[in-house]
């Protein structure tokens, strides 16, 4: 598996959650309970002064935004409830500030709008809203907006609301992307922690506790479907010279050309593994003795005839390979021990050569 850093995509980040974040729909639905009797109670205070229009429209931005969750409750479709409590929040805050509400001083609510949108709506959604927003105030603040809106606010108050909103815009968005950046890095972390958790850092094969974990997967899938599968336990032959006669660092290599070799002689579905130091297991699904045989003996062949050059010359390894397919219910455990009762007779027989547990030697 790669290990490059690929650039996460915002939306595909946003469906990753982070320990502790709190999930864009909760957020929303909080938001909403909130809103809610906040909207009911300048509705009650706008009737107060017998204005006869808003407060049938604050209510039924209640409405809408309670129904927006009850739609989420009942479909569980986050984006819809997202894009229509952007929708409901973005008409409601143009409505505050172009109508005026409670004598002007409603629009303040606007500095509510740049956190909310960046936190629930991906970065390029963020940074359109919060500008459309920005030259919206901007507009009802210009000659133009005071000729169509008649909007009370005096020139002090619209520079003040400009300077500050267009610097909270921006405050919103830098703390937005560093939010997203360690977001980033943690998801990069923990993938590289899982990583280095399943495989083995020599070789880059799977380790023995991920094998365990495949061979277990692979065993239920053989319980249901009776389709068996094959084991191969292998031993590089007399390793323990190639370490004194050529040095540690050429024993290194050595095991990372059989398992490149592996790579290369095996199939996607197989699970590589590195089981042990020199020892390797693979997991062959839907293999019968006979084809785990065969690829048995290919991959011997092929370690034989590889070799990696060294200072002292050419250092060359084979393998001996112990086979062993599922029969009946046995468990796992005693598969296992089939393969390494047939690798022992491969290895007393004369090592580099594959034997099938109750088989005759192989080559
Ligand atoms: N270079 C290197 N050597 C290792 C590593 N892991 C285990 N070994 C060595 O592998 C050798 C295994 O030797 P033995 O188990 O005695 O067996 P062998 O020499 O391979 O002989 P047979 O298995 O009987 O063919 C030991 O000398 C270990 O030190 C490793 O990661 N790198």
């Amino acid at each position: 598996m790669s290990q490059t850093a690929r650039k996460t995509p915002d939306t595909e980040l946003s469906q990753f959650r982070v320990k502790g974040e709190i999930p864009v729909p909760i957020l929303i639905n909080w938001l909403t309970t909130v809103a809610v009797p906040l909207l009911f109670f300048f509705a009650w205070r706008s009737s107060l002064r017998d204005d006869s229009v808003t407060p049938p429209l604050l209510l039924g931005f209640a409405v809408l935004l309670t129904a927006n969750s009850l739609v989420y409750w009942l479909s569980d479709n986050k984006t819809l409830q997202r894009r229509g409590f952007i929708t409901l929040i973005s008409m409601l805050f143009t409505y505050l500030a172009v109508h005026a509400v409670e004598d002007g001083s409603a629009i303040i609510w606007l500095f509510a709008y740049p956190p909310i949108i960046f936190y629930i709506s991906e970065s390029r959604v963020g940074v359109a809203a919060c500008s459309g927003g920005f030259a919206a105030v901007i507009f009802l603040f210009s000659p133009l907006g005071d000729m169509l809106f008649e909007p009370p606010y005096n020139a002090s108050f619209r520079l003040t609301m400009i300077a500050v909103l267009g610097f909270e815009m921006v405050t919103c968005y830098i703390l937005d992307q560093s939010r997203r950046r360690s977001k980033l890095g943690l998801l990069k972390l923990a993938a590289e922690f899982e990583y280095a958790a399943k495989h083995d850092a020599l070789t880059g094969l799977a380790n023995r506790r991920e094998a365990l974990e495949q061979l277990d997967a692979e065993y239920q899938r053989y319980l249901r479907n009776a389709r068996p599968f094959s084991v191969m336990l292998m031993d590089i032959d007399l390793f323990k010279s190639v370490n004194d006669n050529y040095g540690h660092h050429v024993g290194d290599e050595l095991i990372i050309l059989v398992a490149q070799t592996l790579r290369e002689q095996c199939r996607k579905v197989d699970t590589l593994a590195r089981w042990g130091g020199e020892e390797y297991l693979v997991l062959l699904p839907e293999t019968s003795p006979d084809q785990a045989l065969q690829t048995a003996n290919r991959i011997r062949q092929a370690i034989a005839e590889a070799s990696v050059s060294t200072g002292q010359g050419v250092a060359r390894a084979t393998i001996s390979v112990g086979v062993a397919t599922t029969r009946g219910s046995e468990s796992i455990d005693r598969l296992l021990q089939r393969s390494d009762e047939a690798l022992y007779q491969a290895k007393t027989e004369g090592r580099n050569r594959v034997c099938g547990y109750n088989s005759e030697a192989a080559a």
